[in-house]
């Protein structure tokens, strides 16, 4: 009897990794100890499944789609490895252009990401320089928002084509320079007419360049700019399940709503 009521030895060890996954903390997904000690000040302990599996894909360099409903936490999920990464590179070499750009449909979404941005990089008091960009600002603006060059440029995908038009981003510099490209709400990007904006900077993107791709729902449109992008990605998906704050406050409600498939492409 005991022995039929014993669970196999392989379900349970899955289980216990599962739990145990369930358990990592920041630390434990390979965050630098400045994040993690910067997230804990914005009152953020624990990471959200979408941020326990992209981490550390992140930080591996790999290319990743991300879907996962609002309210997820996909912004923290790319941000803080990519914050981790412009760490370790900053003053390695000379740079033309920024390392990163976070491209986003919206204005809104715009100066959300670069509030987020510009708290993270104070609370780790590191030497990294981020600029938010419209296409709206006078190419003076854009020149000087982009000398130095900065380490981190967020935008909307319309700026990219307008900087090289007036000359003050060089295709080249982007070629040699860009190291992580993001497009946040990647859902949203093609029925916002960003599709040939994003086109016209594709051949710029050097083939070493990390791509990550967040998106809440999936769709023709991300899978076109999956395409168009990304090499080899990891997709990873969070079911819709559950309240939109469910994933974000009570572990224990965590601990059966989800699990993330990660596939590779
Ligand atoms: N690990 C976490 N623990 C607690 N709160 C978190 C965590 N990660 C992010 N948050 C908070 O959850 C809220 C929603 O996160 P976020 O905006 O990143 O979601 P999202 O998935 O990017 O949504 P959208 O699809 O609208 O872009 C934010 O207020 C954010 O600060």
């Amino acid at each position: 009897m005991a022995e039929t009521m014993e669970k196999p030895e392989k379900v349970t060890e899955r289980e216990e990794a599962e739990e145990e996954e369930e358990e990592l903390s920041f630390e434990e997904l390979g965050l630098d100890p400045r994040l993690t000690r910067a997230l804990l000040k914005k009152g953020i302990q624990k990471p959200t499944p979408i941020q326990r599996v992209a981490i550390p894909l992140v930080l591996e360099g790999k290319d990743v789609v991300a879907r996962a409903k609002t309210g997820s936490g996909k912004t923290f999920a790319y941000l803080v490895p990519l914050l981790q990464k412009l760490f370790a590179d900053s003053g390695a070499r000379t740079k033309l252009a920024p390392s990163a750009f976070v491209l986003v449909p919206t204005r809104e979404l715009c100066q959300q990401v670069y509030a987020e941005v510009l708290s993270l990089i104070e609370l780790c008091r590191v030497q990294l320089k981020a600029v938010q960009l419209t296409s709206k600002m006078p190419d003076s603006e854009l020149r000087n928002a982009l000398a130095g060059p900065p380490d981190i440029l967020i935008s909307t995908p319309a700026c990219i084509p307008k900087c090289m038009s007036v000359g003050v981003l060089q295709s080249t510099s982007i070629s040699g320079s860009l190291e992580i490209l993001v497009l946040d709400e990647a859902d949203l990007l093609l029925s916002y007419g960003y599709e040939e904006d994003i086109k016209a900077l594709t051949p710029h993107i050097p083939k070493h360049c990390q791509c990550l791709l967040m998106s809440a729902t999936s769709s023709d449109d991300v899978e076109k700019l999956k395409k168009l992008i990304l090499h080899n990605p990891f997709i990873l998906t969070l079911p819709e399940v559950g309240d939109v704050k469910d994933d974000i406050i009570p572990k224990n409600v965590q601990q059966f709503w989800v699990r993330i498939m990660v596939l590779l492409f």
